[in-house]
């Protein structure tokens, strides 16, 4: 297949143009570096993940153990349905994440374009505390993430750590509730002891929800 006259980008196999693998690499640094400047992604924690495609499923995610403070542009891998770096497509030499499964299956059964994995404290103790789930209810901040601000409860589901990110996927998929026309998925789980993931239909979305999160489980904790 030929690059549009127009856009001087290259095709894939796949469809995913050198320009949308420049522009997923500089999101993803971007992000990376807020993240970090926010207390979030402290020594080379966390993770962040976009979906290049979805039929077949490649994600461009960042590379594994590196500062994420600090990433260039570059600093991402291309992975396929089961978080496996995929050759041919383009993305750096780095090892993909080391928790690139569960990023890829989180993209799979929710449909997220972007996923962000943070060490966000709150998240851990929030966890710590209600190990089967983190209640919220009545508050405005709750509109974020697409629930009623009065009259329902929210769960946040809480998972056990795992280095098997097949364990770890099959227990996110355990506790994951699809949205229904009547209420709106929960766009999160916590990882016990470990961190939280949150997703959305972007990077920008999925940013939201981690920060709306993030502040929600620290008001549950010290009203507690
Ligand atoms: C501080 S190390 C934490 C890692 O084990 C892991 O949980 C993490 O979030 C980052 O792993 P990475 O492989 O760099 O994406
Ligand atoms: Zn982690």
């Amino acid at each position: 297949m030929s690059a549009p006259a127009s856009s001087g980008s290259q095709f894939s196999p796949d469809g995913i143009t050198s320009d949308t693998l420049a522009a997923a690499g500089a999101a993803l640094a971007a992000e990376a570096a807020r993240f970090a400047g926010m207390g979030w992604m402290r020594g080379t924690s966390g993770n962040l993940s976009v979906t290049l495609t979805r039929d077949p499923l490649h994600l461009a995610v960042t590379g594994s153990g590196l500062d994420k403070g600090e990433l260039t542009a570059d600093d991402f891998v291309i992975v396929d349905r089961d978080g496996a770096r995929t050759e041919g497509l383009g993305g750096s030499g780095h090892r993909p994440s080391a928790e690139a499964g569960l990023h890829s299956r989180i993209a799979r059964v929710t449909g997220a374009g972007a996923v962000v994995h943070v060490h966000a404290l709150a998240a851990v103790v929030a966890a710590h505390h209600w190990p089967h789930g983190v209640e919220l209810r009545d508050l405005e901040m709750l509109k974020g993430l697409g629930h009623l601000a009065h009259d329902e409860t929210v769960l946040i589901p809480v998972v056990q750590n795992s280095q098997d990110m097949v364990e770890l996927g099959d227990a996110f998929e355990a506790v994951y509730v699809p949205a229904t026309d009547a209420v709106g998925e929960v766009p999160v789980v916590l990882v016990a002891n470990h961190g939280m993931y949150a997703w959305g239909a972007d990077l920008h979305q999925a940013r939201w929800h981690a920060e709306l999160i993030e502040w929600l489980l620290r008001f549950r904790i010290e009203t507690r």
